[in-house]
């Protein structure tokens, strides 16, 4: 619902604002601002509903390819489509027996070669593939001897029952590419990639959802309100966004085409919890917290939202360098507080 007021001397509507009460219209930006912080700190204003999709998500995988890395091992790279928007949302994958239906499906008129090309091989590619095929030229006894080459690789590729660690991880340039101390997005990516490797399985989901759906800009604009003394979840809604405008129903998805059913959550987030079990195919047998370096001294949190969400204790090993610092502890306080993210707070820092 839209609401409208005057804010120094300028005319606002805010469009996603809740519904102002009548005869309350605040007329200052001071007014407005302790509106915004009752709105953001009542629980309907800040309690995360299941946002469905509009259509039914429907998705593809494109591509795969395998990721050797220094020091966090080899993985493999799912490169997703799908109907909801034009973002190359990914998959990275630990472990051979994950496979991507979607992928693996024959696809129209296509060669073994073609499939190949998209990564729809098992096994490794420079043990059946040949220099002729390196150019492409194969001839059909190659051919046959390829195909037969994956068959047999394929049938040693038989799943895992076992519920394998699962992140959902959205994408954030700031924290991740230019390292910044506002948030701990960067060092959360790391560390669930090096307990994958650790575990020798696991998916991590990275949706292309910067500054929690809002994207780079609004974000960025985000932060400039930050600077003027608002916190993310407020600086968010004062520019017409909700504090959260994420959905994982294509996240959902990528792990059905996977073939997963029961995971082990990787996050502090119950909203991720709650909207995955909602689609009703993939079910979270555990939470697994994702505790920040510079907090990891505290206990995990015993605060659970429900039974499902249990805290077995871990403690992030060093692998990114240490961030911390005011901006990030307000940051995960605020997610505390306003986004229910289960993490103890450390004594001294405010709530
Ligand atoms: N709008 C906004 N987004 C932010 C800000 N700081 C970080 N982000 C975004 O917040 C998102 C964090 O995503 P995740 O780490 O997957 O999720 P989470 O909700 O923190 O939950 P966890 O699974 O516990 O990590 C990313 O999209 C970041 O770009 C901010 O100040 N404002």
């Amino acid at each position: 619902m839209a609401t409208a007021f005057t804010l120094f001397g300028m005319d606002v509507v805010h469009d996603n604002a809740p519904a102002l009460p009548p005869r309350s219209q605040p007329t200052t930006y001071h007014e407005y601002i302790d509106f915004l912080k009752q709105q953001v700190h009542s629980p309907s204003a800040i309690t995360p509903t299941l946002k469905p999709e509009t259509k039914q998500v429907r998705i593809q995988c494109q591509v795969r390819a395998r990721i050797p890395t220094n020091e966090g091992g080899e993985m493999y790279l799912y490169l997703y489509k799908n109907n909801q928007d034009t973002k190359e949302h990914l998959a990275i994958v630990y472990g051979d027996d994950i496979r991507s239906k979607s992928l693996d499906n024959t696809w129209k008129n296509e060669t073994i070669m073609n499939r190949i090309v998209r990564g729809a091989y098992y096994g490794r590619l420079e043990e059946v593939v040949t220099e002729e095929s390196r150019n492409m030229n194969l001839n059909e006894d190659q051919l046959r001897y390829l195909e037969e080459q994956q068959n047999k690789a394929k049938a040693q590729f038989a799943q895992s029952s076992s519920p394998p660690l699962v992140r959902i991880h959205s994408e954030c340039f700031t924290g991740e590419t230019v390292h910044s101390a506002r948030c701990d997005c960067g060092e959360q990516l790391d560390e669930a990639m090096r307990l994958m490797q650790e575990a020798g399985r696991g998916v991590m989901v990275y949706l292309r959802q910067e500054g929690r759906g809002i994207g780079l800009l609004e974000k960025l604009k985000a932060y400039n309100l930050q600077d003027l003394g608002h916190d993310t979840v407020a600086a968010n809604v004062l520019l017409k966004h909700p504090p959260d405008a994420r959905t994982y129903g294509i996240a959902n998805a990528i792990l059905e085409d996977l073939g997963l059913k029961d995971v082990m959550l990787l996050t502090n987030n119950p909203d991720k919890i709650e909207q995955l079990e909602a689609y009703g195919s993939i079910k979270v047998v555990e939470r697994r917290p994702m505790v920040p370096r510079s907090w990891s001294s505290t206990p995990a949190s015993v605060n659970s939202v429900n039974d499902l969400l249990r805290t077995p204790s871990s403690s992030p090993a060093p692998h990114s360098p240490l961030l911390g610092g005011k901006e990030l502890d307000k940051y995960l306080a605020v997610k505390v507080r306003k986004m229910r993210h289960i993490l103890d707070v450390p004594q001294g820092i405010e709530k």
